[in-house]
C-alpha cells in the first residue's frame, strides 16, 4: 500500500488520476476469475496493474491449497505493492454436474451414440467407455425416458431412452464436446424440470467446508451460488458472524437459478451485492430472456443499493484470440450503459490465452461509454426509492441524492465522503454522478469491499469527529502527492456530520 503520514492508496488508481484527470477515471469495476493462466504472483500482479479490482476464485476447481496460494499471493501484492484488490470466493453449489472426466480436457459425443449418465462413481481403470458420473444421486429417479439432457445449457444435448438402476441411457441428439464438471440440466415438453433436484441445499456440505476456509484465509466477499430463496443468506450471514464476529465479508447473491427469479428482490436485499450469472441462468431460462432479467437486476440493485456484478461469456471468443468480436464489444458496452457496478471475466482471465488483453477491453469499453454519458449528460434522473428504515439514516440518504445532484450541475472534481462503515460511499456511488468519489474509510477491509462499486475510489484513512481537521489534513496529504490542485472543486459528505460542504481547493 502506498502510504503517507496515514493516507493509503491504489498504485494504479493513484497513476490513472494523475494521468487521466479525474473525470476520466473509470468508474466500472472488474472482476477477473484467477485460474490456471493466471495464478503465480507475476501473472496476478499483470491484472492489478491492468485495473482487476477484484479476484474471483471458484471453488468448483481447484483445491484448497491452490486456492489459498492464490489468496496469500493477492494479500502480498496489495501489501507489498500497494494495490487494494479484494478476495472474491465463488462457492460450487449443489446442483447437477458431470465428474471430472478423469482429468482429460474434454471428450466428444458425436451424433447418434450412445452414453450412460450414471450415480455410480468408477474407480481410473474400470471406468466404462462412454460413461459420465452424475454428482447427484437422486438423477437416475428424477429423470424420465423421453427428456431431454442439457450439457452446459445445450452445447452437448441427449435424450433419455432406457432406465436400467442407477444408469441412464441417452442417445446424443446435438454432438459436441464434454468439458469436465459441465452443468447438466433436463427438459421435459419444453420446461426445465425441478422435482427432488430443486431440494439440493443451495450450500452443501462441501461449500461449508469452503466458506470455513474462506473466512479463514479471510476473503472479502463470498457469492453463492444457485441461489433460490432469501433464507439461504441470511443462514449464511448469521452463521459468519458466529464464527466470525465483526466480520466484514460481503454475501453476493448469485442469480443463476430460475428458482431465485420470484425471489428477486428479497433476495438482493438481505445481501451484500449480486451477480448476473449468465452462465448458468441460460441453462435454466430461455437464452432470450437473459438479457432482460440482467436488466431487471442492475435495475433493483441500484434501487436496492447493492452493487451488481455482470458476468460470463463478456469477451469469450478472447479465450482463443488477441481480439473480441463487435458482438462481444456491443454487450460489454450495454453492460456499462446500464450502469452494472462491475463487469467479470471467467475463462477470459482463468485459463484463456490472453487474459491481459481482455481486460484491456473491458478497461477501454468502459472509460469510451462512460465519457459518453457524460458528454450527453446522461444524467439519471431515475427517482431512488428510500432504503433507509430510520429517519436519520433517511437524512443521510437525502444528503447524498442532494450531494450527487449538486456535483453534477457544478460540473465539481470529485466527491469526497468521509465513512466509517462505506454505506455513505455506497449511497453517493448509487447515484451514478458525473465525477469520481473519493472515499475515506478507516480500515483496508473495508476500503477493499469498496472497491466493487461503481465510481468509489478508496482510500484507508484514519479520520476523526472534527471535520475540519480531517479535511485539512486530507487537502494537505492529497496536494502534497499531486493528486489534487488548487482551483479543484470538491464536494465533501461525511457519516460523522449530516452537512454538504462545497470546498474550493486554495
Ligand atoms: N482454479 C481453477 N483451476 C482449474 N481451472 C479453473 C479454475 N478456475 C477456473 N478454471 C477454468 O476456467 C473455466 C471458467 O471458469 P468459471 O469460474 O467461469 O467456471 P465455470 O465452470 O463456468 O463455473 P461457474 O458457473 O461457477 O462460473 C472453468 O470451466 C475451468 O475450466
Ligand atoms: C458466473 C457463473 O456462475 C455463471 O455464469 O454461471
Ligand atoms: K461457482
Ligand atoms: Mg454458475
Amino acid at each position: 500500500m502506498i502510504e503517507a503520514a496515514g493516507l493509503e492508496v491504489d498504485r494504479v488508481t493513484e497513476a490513472e488520476l494523475k494521468e487521466n484527470g479525474f473525470r476520466s477515471t473509470r468508474k466500472t469495476k472488474i472482476v477477473c476469475t484467477i485460474g490456471p493462466r493466471t495464478c503465480e504472483f507475476e501473472e496476478i500482479e499483470a491484472l492489478a496493474v491492468g485495473g482487476m479490482n477484484v479476484a474471483r476464485v471458484n471453488m468448483c476447481h481447484g483445491t484448497r491449497e491452490w486456492h489459498r496460494d492464490v489468496i496469500r499471493r493477492v494479500r502480498q501484492l496489495n501489501e507489498e505493492k500497494g494495490f487494494a484488490v479484494a478476495v472474491m470466493m465463488d462457492t460450487e453449489g449443489s446442483e447437477i454436474h458431470m465428474d471430472d472426466l478423469n482429468d482429460v480436457e474434454s471428450t466428444k459425443a458425436e451424433d447418434g451414440q450412445i452414453w450412460t449418465f450414471t450415480v455410480r462413481a468408477f474407480d481410473q481403470p474400470s471406468r466404462p467407455e462412454r460413461t459420465i458420473t452424475v454428482n447427484y444421486d437422486g438423477f437416475a429417479e428424477d429423470v424420465k425416458v423421453g427428456d431431454e439432457l442439457l450439457v452446459d445449457g445445450g452445447m452437448v444435448t441427449f435424450v433419455v431412452i432406457e432406465k436400467i438402476g442407477p444408469d441412464v441411457i441417452c442417445r446424443c441428439t446435438d454432438p459436441g464436446l464434454l468439458l469436465p464438471r459441465a452443468n447438466l440440466t433436463f427438459w421435459r415438453n419444453g420446461s426445465l424440470v425441478r422435482e427432488r433436484n430443486a431440494m439440493l441445499p443451495t450450500i452443501s456440505s462441501k461449500d461449508w467446508l469452503d466458506i470455513d476456509f474462506g473466512i479463514e484465509a479471510g476473503v472479502d466477499f463470498i457469492a453463492v451460488s444457485f441461489v433460490k430463496s432469501a433464507e439461504v443468506i441470511k443462514t449464511l450471514k448469521s452463521y459468519i458472524i458466529d464464527r466470525s464476529p465483526g466480520s466484514q465479508i460481503g454475501i453476493i447473491a448469485k442469480i443463476e437459478s430460475i428458482d431465485s427469479l420470484k425471489n428477486l428482490e428479497e433476495i438482493i436485499q438481505v445481501s451484500d451485492g449480486t451477480m448476473v450469472a449468465r452462465g448458468d441462468l441460460g441453462a435454466q431460462i430461455p437464452l432470450e430472456q437473459v438479457p432482460l432479467v440482467q436488466h431487471e437486476v442492475i435495475q433493483l440493485c441500484r434501487q436496492l443499493n447493492k452493487p451488481v456484478i455482470v458476468a460470463s461469456q463478456l469477451l469469450e471468443s478472447m479465450i482463443e484470440y488477441p481480439i473480441p468480436t463487435r458482438a462481444e464489444v456491443a454487450d460489454v458496452s450495454e453492460a456499462v450503459g446500464q450502469q452494472a457496478d462491475a463487469l467479470m471475466l471467467s475463462s477470459e482471465s482463468a485459463m484463456g490465452q490472453y487474459p491481459e488483453k481482455a481486460l484491456a477491453v473491458l478497461r477501454s469499453v468502459s472509460l469510451r461509454i462512460e465519457k459518453c454519458r457524460r458528454e450527453e449528460k446522461h444524467w439519471d434522473v431515475t427517482d431512488l426509492r428510500i432504503v433507509s428504515s430510520s429517519k436519520l439514516d433517511e437524512i443521510s440518504e437525502e444528503i447524498c441524492n442532494t450531494t450527487s445532484r449538486m456535483a453534477n450541475k457544478l460540473k465539481a472534481d470529485a466527491i469526497f465522503v468521509y465513512t466509517k462503515t462505506g454505506q455513505t460511499a455506497s449511497l453517493l456511488s448509487r447515484n451514478r454522478p458525473d465525477c469520481p468519489i473519493f472515499a475515506f474509510a478507516p480500515s483496508t477491509s473495508i476500503q477493499r469491499c469498496l472497491n466493487l462499486k461503481w465510481g468509489l475510489i478508496p482510500f484507508r484513512l484514519d479520520f476523526s469527529d472534527d471535520m475540519e481537521s480531517n479535511l485539512n489534513r486530507t487537502f494537505s496529504l492529497l496536494k502534497a502527492r499531486a493528486m489534487i490542485k488548487s482551483g479543484d472543486l470538491i464536494i465533501v459528505v461525511s457519516d460523522v456530520m449530516q452537512s454538504i460542504q462545497a470546498i474550493k481547493v486554495s
